[in-house]
């Protein structure tokens, strides 16, 4: 039994126990019992024996089991497929991402594109005009309007003077007395909204004590100005955006008074604890250390902050204006952009200045501290308008630190930069002088904007009509050796036979008496003039006159009457008239023209046709003409008669202002506009201008017409020749010696 049981290896020690219980006493005693237990036991043992194979087999099924014996293949297909659509809608969301991104990028892009677009079109530099309504002193004083608002012209504005003419004015906006605030914020918005797409925006209002600059950007509790507007703007945007683009506003207030920086934002404005300076960055942008800068997050702590600052400005009482600002207060706005979709920042400055007063020293009748600060204003003003010119005429050197205001604004005038300019006015009689003054300034700001493109149009005619006489240089020189072959040859023929020896001789005395086939060396290229005169087309239609009547600012002519920005107003001399004008231009070829000379004729002098004014010009191989000279005959009847090189020719700011006898004067385009801006003169320009310079006696040396029989028997073949010929504002001696002087040669 025994053996047996340990044959069998009981699963369970339970068993085991029971079959091998050690007590002798009990062994003997169940010697009897044992045939009945044998049965169970063998049962058991079965038992045993059937659940260890059991075991094996589960043993074995569970060492072979994988995945596949868990689930049905139906369960597997079905996480398969999730699993494949899983890793579909992943690749499909990345895609989705992308292209957000891309969308957003695009967006972004395009965005700045087109507005850029726009703000190019209508021109980086803006301007408004803004009228304040009459107050009652003025009324009470029984002053009058003077500003005319043609209902059907928005943009245009008529001043009236003393002597009931009218001048004319033209902005991108213009804001009338009955306008209020929101109608001003409607038309600035898109611009201030551009620092969220990272430009810097410059916006900034000019003008005489008392028009309502600080009306404009600061306003009042009721009437709320651009300052305010332009935050709540902003949180606005920046709200709109808030799924693609997370912001933070900054805002810092500072004024310059007298040349020093204070900031507006600090306990103890008065008494700073550290003097702050401009100085550059890293990345080349002006900062002023120290400066304090806001967190702004909504609307309702801005205003207070703003009234903060302003409540620190200095102010001062004049006879202009009660609570006039002495200094030019700055408010910037710092914009840190951050896309949430392809991480890019930006960080982009807006401007919101209000200038100090523009108006004249004695005007306003300062003494002392205030005449100080008088002068502090005025040149930092003239440092504004250097800045804008030098802008506007792309000159490589742009003076931004002639003053505090420009330095500090350098990051955001110019460049890519967004500026508008509101130039107040007040509609009194009383300050028609200064209304005057300041719209003058405005239009040349505005002015400005529009010279590239104009430059590049002309550059293109230039270049046209310089191709057109190289043209026709070639092909005369190669008319010209043609000839001298054929001739040469008739010569060799003739000079061969005896008998034709005496006639060689008589030809050869005629060939060096014969003109060439072309025009002359001295008046060979006529049309080389083209390169100094393109008229422009007003110039062949009819002549300008300005009156007290008629005084565009539309119209480029009166660019010789700017006046400047500073306030040091003086008269700008008149330019006389001569009673006619010719113009003789000698132009020698291969050598450039690059400056003019005016002479005058006396009549009686005078070959040409009366009722004429004629251009006569020589030009000499191999030379460029650095020289264009000018008669001014006074026989001739088109004495208003208006070439560009005329109309410079009144500029004041031409080295000379009059043309006494001959006389030659260098121009720089670059100079006459910049000049154009700043001129000497700051009065209200006189009514009449007169293109023409004074007439001068007439060197005899261009007094002769190019001769008459070589112009006559030299016909060009070559068509470029015909054309040019035919343009009427391409003058050519050869034509008008053709004419039999039945033909004004220009008109
Ligand atoms: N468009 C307007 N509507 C109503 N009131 C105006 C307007 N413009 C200006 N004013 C009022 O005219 C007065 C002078 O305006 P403001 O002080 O803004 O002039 P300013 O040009 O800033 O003068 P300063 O250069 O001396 O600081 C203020 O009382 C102002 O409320």
């Amino acid at each position: 039994m025994a053996d047996k049981i340990q044959e069998f290896e009981s699963p369970t020690m339970n068993i085991n126990l029971f079959i091998r219980h050690p007590d002798q006493t009990l062994q003997q005693s169940h010697t009897e019992s044992e045939q009945q237990i044998l049965p169970v036991f063998e049962k058991l043992s079965k038992t045993v024996a059937s659940l260890r194979k059991e075991q094996i087999e589960l043993c074995n099924e569970f060492k072979s089991m994988t995945a596949d014996s868990f689930l049905g293949s139906e369960v597997l297909y079905a996480l398969q497929t999730l699993g494949e659509e899983h890793e579909t809608l992943k690749k499909k969301y990345q895609e989705e991402c992308q292209m957000l991104k891309n969308r957003c990028q695009l967006e972004c892009s395009e965005r700045r594109r087109l507005y850029n677009e726009v703000i190019e079109l209508k021109g980086n530099i803006r301007v408004f005009c803004r009228c304040r309504p009459m107050n009652h002193d003025e009324i009470a004083k029984g002053s009058t309007s003077v500003a005319d608002f043609d209902s059907a012209q928005e943009n245009e504005l008529r001043i009236i003077g003393p002597d009931s003419s009218r001048k004319q004015f033209k902005f991108d906006h213009i804001f009338r007395p009955e306008d209020n605030q929101e109608a001003v914020f409607a038309q600035t918005s898109p611009l201030v909204v551009s620092v969220l797409d990272g430009f810097n925006v410059c916006i900034f209002a000019y003008g005489q004590t008392g028009t309502g600059k600080t009306f404009t950007m600061e306003g009042s509790a009721e009437n709320r100005g651009v300052n305010y507007r332009t935050l709540e703007e902003l949180f606005s945007v920046s709200n709109e955006r808030s799924d693609i683009m997370k912001y933070q506003l900054f805002v810092s207030m500072l004024e310059v008074y007298n040349e020093k920086i204070k900031d507006l934002l600090v306990e103890d404005a008065e008494h700073p604890a550290k003097k702050l300076e401009i100085k550059q960055s890293a990345e080349g942008t002006q900062e002023v250390p120290g400066l304090s800068q806001v967190p702004v997050n909504k609307t309702d702590e801005v205003w207070e902050l703003l009234k903060s600052g302003s409540r620190v400005r200095s102010v001062g009482s004049t006879n202009a204006n009660e609570l006039s600002s002495r200094s030019h207060c700055l408010l910037r706005v710092t914009v840190l952009g951050e896309n949430l979709v392809n991480g890019q920042r930006t960080r982009s400055h807006l401007w919101l200045v209000d200038l100090a007063g523009s108006e004249r020293v004695g005007k306003i009748e300062v003494e002392g501290e205030r005449l100080k600060e008088s002068q502090f204003i005025n040149k930092s003003l003239s440092a504004l308008g250097d800045v804008i010119s030098a802008l506007a005429s792309k000159t490589a050197h742009i003076p931004y630190r002639n003053s505090k205001l420009t330095h500090i604004l350098q990051s955001s005038l110019g460049g890519d930069c967004k500026t508008l300019m509101f130039v107040q006015i007040s509609p009194s009689s009383a300050d028609l002088g200064e209304t005057i003054c300041s719209l003058n300034f405005a239009s040349r700001v505005r002015g400005i904007e529009h010279g590239p493109a104009r430059k590049q149009t002309d550059i293109t005619e230039l270049f046209k009509y310089k191709q057109l006489v190289r043209e026709l240089e070639n092909q005369l020189a190669e008319e010209r050796k043609t000839r001298q072959k054929q001739e040469n040859r008739a010569l060799a023929v003739a000079s061969s036979h005896p008998l034709l020896s005496s006639l060689t001789r008589s030809l050869s005395t005629i060939s060096e008496k014969r003109p060439p086939l072309g025009p002359s060396s001295k008046m060979r290229l006529p049309l080389r003039i083209v390169s100094n005169f393109i008229p422009s087309p007003a110039a062949t239609q009819k002549p300008r006159h300005f009156t007290a009547s008629r005084f565009s600012n539309e119209d480029k002519e009166n660019r010789s009457n700017f006046k400047p920005l500073s306030r040091a107003r003086q008269g700008s001399p008149a330019i006389k008239p001569a009673p006619a004008t010719t113009f003789t231009s000698q132009i020698k070829p291969k050598r450039r023209a690059s400056a003019a000379t005016f002479h005058s004729e006396p009549s009686s002098r005078s070959i040409r046709p009366a009722p004429t004014t004629t251009f006569t010009s020589q030009i000499k191989p191999r030379r460029r003409a650095s020289v264009t000279t000018f008669h001014s005959e006074p026989s001739f009847s088109s004495s208003m008669m208006t070439t560009p090189i005329s109309r410079y020719s009144a500029a004041p700011q031409m080295r000379s202002d009059r043309v006494v006898g001959r006389q030659s004067f260098m121009w720089d385009p670059q100079r006459v506009r910049r000049m154009s801006l700043l001129g000497p003169s700051s009065t209200p320009r006189p009514m009449t201008v007169e293109a023409t310079p004074v007439a001068a006696p007439r060197s005899s040396r261009f007094m002769g017409s190019p001769h008459s029989h070589i112009v006559g028997s030299w016909k060009p073949k070559h068509p470029t020749v015909v054309a040019l010929q035919r343009r009427q504002l391409v003058w050519s001696p050869l034509k008008y010696r053709g004419s039999k002087g039945d033909r004004k040669p220009f008109v």
